[in-house]
């Protein structure tokens, strides 16, 4: 593919078919989340800025209606690694509140404050945090939602064999990826990784691509795959999901993918706000444990 097709290809704008530019696609995206995390911040309990490290973007935003044993989300927004914060990405808390949830949005430093292997460390240690909390707090399961960017946050620190101490998973683990990225190969090409912002080279673009990882050390745990890429994705986003998929599948994993009709980059997460989404719809069913 020459530069310009691969521009493209991870470009998500480019891609939607519900406005005439990119431009406008990623303005309306910003207006929705950021004016849905306002209403649900309004609306809800909200335990602000709790800190899972010492640096300044390392602290997560808990929604909750009861604290003691509901069923954790874990949401990680996405932005290439270096847009958007947690303020503007606390769009799936209402259905999950309403269905007896808790949600908790992280934040995390943004590239090229810090290079995309810090945020991978930043995310460990938030998720970490999160399984002392659902311990203490006796949720009864624990799911993890990244999108695009973040979706490629949650593979790569399940990746790592040490995350089968992180948690006494005795509660069952979701993981659900939308419209992610996990292999870097190509992407460290183009212009999202314009002047090396993401500080990828020949030595870790691999180590930082979930794909080239085998997920065996998860194979004894009671941990689900779900992966969802939206139809109007680009091709090289598509093939990304079904290569992951696939990949989970031969290190033995259970991991379903879904093809989102009708949606593109944007609105499969926008409509996380919506509780007859079949995303959300998913989320709570296998969060809510009977
Ligand atoms: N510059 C990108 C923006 C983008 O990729 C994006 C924006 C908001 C949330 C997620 C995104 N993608 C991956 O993390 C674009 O043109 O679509």
């Amino acid at each position: 593919m020459s530069s310009e097709e691969l521009d493209k290809e991870y470009s998500p704008s480019y891609w939607s078919k519900r406005f005439k530019t990119g431009e406008e696609v990623l303005q309306n995206h910003f207006k929705i989340v950021e004016e849905e995390t306002q209403r649900n911040l309004k609306r809800y309990n909200c335990k602000r800025n709790i800190r899972y490290g010492d640096r300044e973007m390392e602290r997560m935003d808990i929604y909750f209606n009861t604290e003691q044993g509901s069923p954790i989300v874990v949401y990680i927004h996405g932005g290439y690694w270096q847009e958007l914060t947690k303020d503007q990405s606390a769009y799936c808390v209402s259905p999950l509140i309403e269905n007896g949830g808790r949600v908790i949005v992280l934040d995390y430093d943004l590239c090229p404050n810090v290079k995309l292997e810090e945020i991978v460390q930043q995310i460990r240690k938030a998720i970490k945090f999160v399984f002392k909390y659902a311990e203490n707090s006796n949720a009864q399961s624990v799911s993890i939602v990244g999108h695009s960017a973040g979706a490629h946050l949650a593979a790569s620190v399940l990746q790592e064999e040490e995350i089968q101490d992180i948690s006494n998973l005795d509660r069952p683990v979701s993981v659900f990826l939308i419209s992610g990225v996990y292999d870097l190969t190509d992407l460290r090409k183009t212009t999202v990784n314009r002047n090396n912002l993401l500080s990828l080279d020949d030595t870790n673009v691999k180590k930082c691509s979930p794909i080239f990882h085998d997920y065996g050390h998860l194979k004894s745990l009671n941990i689900r795959f779900y992966l969802y890429v939206a139809e109007n994705d680009s091709r090289v986003f598509i093939k990304q999901s079904e290569n992951f998929h696939n990949h989970l599948l031969s290190s033995g994993l259970q991991t379903e993918l879904r093809i989102v009709p009708v949606c593109d980059h944007f609105d499969i997460v926008e409509n996380l706000r919506h509780s007859d989404f079949e995303i959300i719809r998913k989320i709570i069913e296998q969060a809510v444990v009977i």
